[in-house]
């Protein structure tokens, strides 16, 4: 598998955040965008879910049934942990977990394995921030995604929870998933590229 973006153009409003830019990522490798606040990494990140459209260029995912519309090979994290305040952490895991489809690990051991075991009857209202992204990490794991499309993944996680994320993401990228990280914060993901995207942006805006 093989996720290819050529001449990908992006337009927020008036600003032109970059433009012309080609990805190449295969399978077992990881790339990590960086670059100031509103610079376009979550924008990019959008864009290669699926969640917005380019302004120009295209992405696909090269050795998917549908390269060119492959929204169900994606685990997409973004900024907000997607987890229902008023299920249990036990039940809104399940929801993603039936919703998703392809299981992988159970409820149970997820939320072990990100170190929530003995929490999961806690309602997801009340669980601390980094409870609650140690959450949306376990549903990367209860569902068999090629395709991680994180953005800011370690935001409010201590420093165990973040070699425990670091573990979780190369043993993806060992296993020949694919990882695109967008971060201010340094991330081991096994073999990978950088992209600093506050480097190439365009800096003039375009009229709407
Ligand atoms: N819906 C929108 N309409 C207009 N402008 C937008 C919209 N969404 C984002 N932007 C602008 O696009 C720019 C890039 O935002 P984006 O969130 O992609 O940046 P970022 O690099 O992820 O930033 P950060 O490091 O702060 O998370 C910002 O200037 C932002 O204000």
């Amino acid at each position: 598998m093989r996720l290819v973006a050529e001449g990908l153009s992006c337009r927020r409003g008036a600003r032109l955040l970059f433009e012309g830019l080609d990805l190449d990522l295969p399978a077992g490798r990881a790339l990590v965008v960086t670059g100031p606040n509103g610079t376009g990494k979550s924008s990019l990140l959008r864009l290669l879910a699926g969640l917005a459209s380019p302004a120009a260029g295209t992405v696909r995912l090269e050795g998917a049934a549908e390269p060119d519309d492959f929204g169900t090979e994606v685990h997409y994290l973004g900024h907000l942990d997607a987890q229902k305040a008023s299920l249990t952490a036990r039940e809104s895991l399940g929801f993603w977990r039936a919703m998703l489809g392809r299981p992988a690990l159970t409820v149970e051991d997820a939320l072990e394995t990100v170190g929530l075991g003995g929490l999961g009857g806690l309602p997801v209202a009340v669980l601390s921030a980094g409870q609650k992204r140690r959450l949306a990490l376990a549903r990367l794991l209860v569902a068999e995604r090629p395709l991680w499309l994180l953005d800011e993944p370690t935001t409010a996680l201590d420093a165990s929870a973040q070699l425990l994320f670091a573990g979780l993401a190369r043993a993806h990228v060992n296993r020949g998933g694919l990882i695109v990280a967008a971060t201010h914060a340094p991330l081991d993901l096994g073999p990978s590229d950088t992209l600093d995207l506050g480097a190439r942006r365009p800096l003039n805006p375009v009229a709407a």
